[in-house]
């Protein structure tokens, strides 16, 4: 496995009493796509939220372990959470453009970082809508509302947006679950190419999406890594029943998990 980026370290998770990740051990690796994948409900967007820390901000929630970037542990109630999130851009399940301008929607957050002059927004601007994808078909209308852009390519306006504070790593949540096909693979193919820059982790419930991106799987169940390993390994050649279940979209009952218990 290439360089360790995001060590996750024994991670729980509670919210009130549902024990929503128990004891999460992993090493996510750098300038590589990282899946999450596993049914509903087994805690995949509580991952993705406790490596931005956005879990803060739900009612009721506990939690505790470590999780190391650049060494600096997240969850430590000294680190700067707005410096965290700085290194991090977050590609949420239906986009979400700021209520202005194309131009304003990438300038915003170079701004609130000190970035002032026109000439060094308008480069930026260029830079990241052309890394997004999306230069070409908004650069003679810069200045219209953010809301008129289809939604494919809003999305790709939020992934420049993301881009444009200049982070490390980008957690994707289901990026292309609102999408259609054709937008769909315009994020997937400006993600590829991202990734020699970036550390990148997508949520996804799509095993295709997955097969096609990811280098690295992890597969969540129940609150757990039941199976985690090189994409080819574990999505090819699943060595737990239940990933492979998973997989080709068949249901395991208790009962046959328990059998399957039983036979290994
Ligand atoms: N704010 C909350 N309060 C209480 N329980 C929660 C809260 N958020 C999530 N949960 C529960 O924690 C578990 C994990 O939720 P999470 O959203 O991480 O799952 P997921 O794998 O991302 O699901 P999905 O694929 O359906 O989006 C679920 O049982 C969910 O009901």
């Amino acid at each position: 496995m290439s360089e360790t980026h995001i060590k996750i370290d024994n991670v729980k998770v509670f919210y009130s009493k549902k024990h929503a990740l128990k004891n999460i051990s992993v090493e996510i690796p750098k300038n590589q796509i990282t899946a999450i994948i596993g049914p509903s409900g087994c805690g995949k967007s509580t991952l993705l939220k406790c490596m931005n820390r956005l879990i803060d901000l739900t009612d009721e929630v506990t939690y505790s372990g470590k999780i190391l970037i650049d060494d600096e542990d997240i969850f430590d109630r000294k680190t700067d959470v707005v410096n965290i999130r700085k290194k991090m851009g977050l590609l949420a399940q239906k986009p979400t453009p700021l209520p202005m301008s194309i131009y304003e929607n990438i300038a915003y957050g170079p701004k609130i970082h000190g970035m002032k002059k026109k000439r060094d927004l308008d480069i930026v601007v260029e830079k990241y809508l052309k890394l997004a994808g999306l230069w070409e078909e908004v650069k003679d209308r810069l200045k219209s509302p953010a809301s008129q852009l289809s939604i494919g390519q809003q999305q790709r306006l939020c992934l420049a947006r993301g881009l444009a504070v200049e982070p490390e790593i980008i957690l994707c949540d289901e990026p292309t679950s609102a999408l259609d096909p054709v937008s769909s693979q315009y994020i997937e193919q400006q993600l590829l190419k991202l990734k020699n820059d970036y550390t990148i982790v997508i949520v996804t419930h799509n095993i295709h999406q997955a097969m096609r991106l990811a280098d690295y799987v992890i597969h969540l169940y129940l609150g757990e890594i039941i199976e985690h390993g090189q994409a080819d390994e574990v999505l090819e050649n699943p060595k737990d029943e239940r990933t492979q279940a998973y997989i080709n979209g068949t249901f395991l009952t208790e009962t046959k998990i328990d059998r399957v218990r039983t036979c290994t």
